[in-house]
């Protein structure tokens, strides 16, 4: 089955935006205040439309048309905004999103620039077979990487975890951080897997950057009891991540 293509004037079923509105470029967030601060840094920007977690805009970057789009927490969900938009024509998708750092010296403040995913979100697999890599495009990888070094932030490259759980249950822990630790995984989040598998299967470049909000294995608090991604270190970090997945993706 070949990947499916929305003609320009039909409307994508849950983001609710014609398709001849998107841009060839978009940028997704998961936090629908993010994507709203994003087009305040757009020309002629303007919001398509707020169905569910999904807020769309449109404008220009740079002088290149971009759309940004909030996809909410989580790969299932997250998935329907991915899928849409490669289906509405869309060729490039970065993700710019916040993580938890896994190696101990990945903290709060800092960038990386995801390689990979680890797919152990509950969509990809029933996408395609767990044997297929979860990548991101490498000269975007390589693009964003450069892009971060600029920010004069520390920044750091590697495969991340994209998981389903957030807060663990008391019963059992979902999510064994120690073992991924020991595998050399940079940082975990929850999306991205399930946008480089969607990106591949439909031939487009996808890559993603994140902005560090806490270390839940040097914090010893795994069920996130303190965790604040409002803290000024991490709000650097966001605007610092945003501005370099807006330059890749015009570059
Ligand atoms: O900051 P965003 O893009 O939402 O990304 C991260 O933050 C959420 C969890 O707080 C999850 O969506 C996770 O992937
Ligand atoms: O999924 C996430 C997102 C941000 N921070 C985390 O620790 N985990």
């Amino acid at each position: 089955m070949a990947p499916v293509r929305l003609p320009a004037d039909s409307e994508l079923p849950l983001l609710r935006t014609r398709v001849s509105d998107l841009a060839d470029r978009a940028l997704v967030v998961g936090d629908p205040g993010r994507a709203a601060r994003v087009a305040e840094l757009l020309d002629d920007a303007r919001q398509l439309t707020a169905n569910r977690e999904y807020h769309v805009y449109s404008g220009q970057y740079r002088g290149v048309p971009v759309t940004v789009a909030s996809h909410g927490v989580g790969a299932a969900g997250a998935a329907v905004c991915f899928e849409e938009l490669a289906r509405g024509g869309v060729s490039r998708i970065i993700r710019s999103g916040t993580a938890g750092g896994i190696q101990p010296e990945v903290v709060d403040g800092a960038i990386v620039v995801a390689t990979g995913a680890v797919r152990a979100d509950g969509i990809s697999h029933q996408l395609v077979p767990t044997e297929f890599p979860a990548i991101a495009t490498p000269e975007l990888t390589i693009a964003l990487r450069a892009a971060a070094a600029e920010t004069g932030l520390k920044t750091h490259t590697g495969i991340v975890l994209t998981g389903d759980m957030f807060y663990p249950s008391d019963v059992i822990t979902g999510i064994d951080h120690a073992m991924w630790q020991r595998a050399g995984i940079v940082a975990v989040e929850m999306e991205a897997a399930a946008l480089f598998v969607i990106a591949a299967l439909h031939g487009i470049e996808s890559g993603a950057v994140f902005a560090i909000d806490g270390n839940p294995l040097n914090a010893a608090d795994e069920a996130m009891d303190g965790y604040d991604p409002y803290r000024e270190i991490v709000t650097q970090a966001v605007d610092g991540s945003l501005k370099c997945a807006l330059d890749v993706l015009v570059s």
